[in-house]
This record gives structure tokens, C-alpha cells and sequence, in this order.
């Protein structure tokens, strides 16, 4: 019998695609596991337990030890910069980091850029030798430009339906996402067993995932 696996597993957009591919993988993993309050949720089946956290959260608890492993995205790992192992791109949730601003956008004098994501976007900017005042918002971001917030964003893009709709436009893509499968460091030697199978069951299925969409 392998050890039991803590996984912490974000609530919202990530997690119906993430249980789905690991039930491809074989697991007996529920697909609603999210649309009920319980917050600890156990997978006797996959010998597991999910802590249902909000997505930004997961990389502390897998640092913390409290979580094996999790899911998350790769601009929250980015972000949070957290000391954990990242194992295995799972090639879910994909989407991408951009600068966006209204289409008739011309450098300022004192430039002003909201995000949620504060640590990305200063980085990214001090690499392309400017100087920008980052402002943290928590949701929303589009709006920041429509009402003189910010004269430009950094921001997720997937579809582009939300820029579009705003009358926004995509000047710069930073880097592409997808969600990760991280691990503390801890339980990746305790419990290299389980998580190394784990990996091995989730290979192929991230292969025939990504096969499958074409990509
Ligand atoms: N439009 C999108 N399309 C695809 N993936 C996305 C999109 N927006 C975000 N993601 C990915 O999904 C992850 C979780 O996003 P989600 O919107 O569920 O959470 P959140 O906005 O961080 O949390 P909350 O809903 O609690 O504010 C992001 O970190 C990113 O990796
Ligand atoms: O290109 P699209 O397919 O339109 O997706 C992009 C949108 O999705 C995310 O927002 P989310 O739904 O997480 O809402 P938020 O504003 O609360 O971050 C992101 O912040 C964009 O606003």
C-alpha cells in the first residue's frame, strides 16, 4: 500500500481540468469535488486528500509541508516564487501573461501598469529597461486602463474575448501558461514512491491530452 498523498488542488477553472486528467491517468478522482463547501475532501479510491485551496494559496501550502504536492498555474508559481519542486507541466488551463492597454496607447511620463500579479510584471519591466509605477488589484484588471487607473495592464489572455469586449488590445505576450504539478521538498523523498507513480500515470495521459487538442 503506498502512502497517502496530500494534494492541494485549486478551487475554480483549474480543477475540473485538472481531475480530468487525472481520472485519464486511472485515478478515481471526482469531477465535483469543488462545487460542495467541504474543504478537505478525501480519495480513498486514488489514496489521497484534496485541500481545496484558492488557487493562489497552493504554493505556500505545498512550501509548508502541509500538501505533498498541488496544482497550480505557472503565474502563480512565477509569482510567488515559492521554494517547492515543479515536476511535470500538465499542459492544462492554457493561457498567456500579456501587456495590454487601449489601442491608441502611447508611452506617458509616468507610466502606471495594474496587475494582480506585481512581482511578474516588475520584473518584467526593469528587464526591458523601464521604469513603471505596479499597482496590485485583485481581479478586474481590464478595467484599470478603461478608467485611467493604469495606461497599461498585465494580465492573463485566453480566449481574448475579455480584451475584445473592452476595447482593449494585446501589445506584448510576456511568457505562455499552463498548470504545473509541484511538490515540497520533504515529500518528494518520503514519499518518492507515490509521487513518482503518480507521475508516471499522468505522463501518457498528459500526452494523449495534448495529442488529442492538437497541439
Ligand atoms: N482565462 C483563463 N483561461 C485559462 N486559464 C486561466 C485563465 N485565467 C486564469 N487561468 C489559469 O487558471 C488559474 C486559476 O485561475 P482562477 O481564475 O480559477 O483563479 P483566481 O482568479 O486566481 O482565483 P479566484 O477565482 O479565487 O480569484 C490561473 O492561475 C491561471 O493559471
Ligand atoms: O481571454 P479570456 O478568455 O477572456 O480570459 C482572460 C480573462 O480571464 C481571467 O479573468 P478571470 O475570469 O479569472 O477573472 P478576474 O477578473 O477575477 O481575474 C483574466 O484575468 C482575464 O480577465
Amino acid at each position: 500500500m503506498q502512502e497517502l498523498l496530500k494534494v492541494a488542488m485549486p478551487k475554480g477553472r483549474i480543477y475540473k481540468q485538472a481531475s480530468k486528467l487525472f481520472r485519464e491517468a486511472g485515478l478515481a478522482i471526482p469531477d465535483d469535488a469543488d462545487d460542495s463547501r467541504k474543504l478537505i475532501i478525501q480519495v480513498p479510491e486514488a489514496n489521497m486528500e484534496f485541500i481545496m485551496a484558492k488557487p493562489v494559496d497552493v504554493p505556500t501550502y505545498v512550501e509548508y509541508g502541509v500538501a505533498d504536492i498541488g496544482v497550480v498555474g505557472k503565474d502563480v508559481l512565477m509569482e510567488e516564487n515559492r521554494d517547492v519542486y515543479e515536476l511535470l507541466d500538465l499542459g492544462i488551463a492554457r493561457c498567456r501573461m500579456s501587456v495590454i492597454a487601449l489601442p491608441d496607447w502611447q508611452p506617458v511620463i509616468n507610466p502606471r501598469v495594474a496587475t494582480k500579479y506585481p512581482n511578474v510584471a516588475s520584473q518584467y519591466f526593469r528587464e526591458q529597461g523601464q521604469q513603471v509605477e505596479v499597482i496590485k488589484l485583485n481581479g478586474s484588471i481590464e478595467l484599470a486602463p478603461m478608467i485611467g487607473l493604469a495606461d497599461r495592464i498585465v494580465d492573463m489572455v485566453e480566449t481574448g474575448s475579455t480584451i475584445r469586449e473592452n476595447g482593449l488590445k494585446e501589445y506584448e505576450q510576456i511568457f505562455s501558461i499552463t498548470s504545473r504539478l509541484i511538490a515540497n521538498r520533504v515529500s518528494y523523498r518520503m514519499k518518492n514512491n507515490a509521487i513518482q507513480a503518480l507521475c508516471d500515470r499522468l505522463q501518457p495521459a498528459i500526452a494523449a491530452a495534448t495529442a488529442g487538442a492538437g497541439k
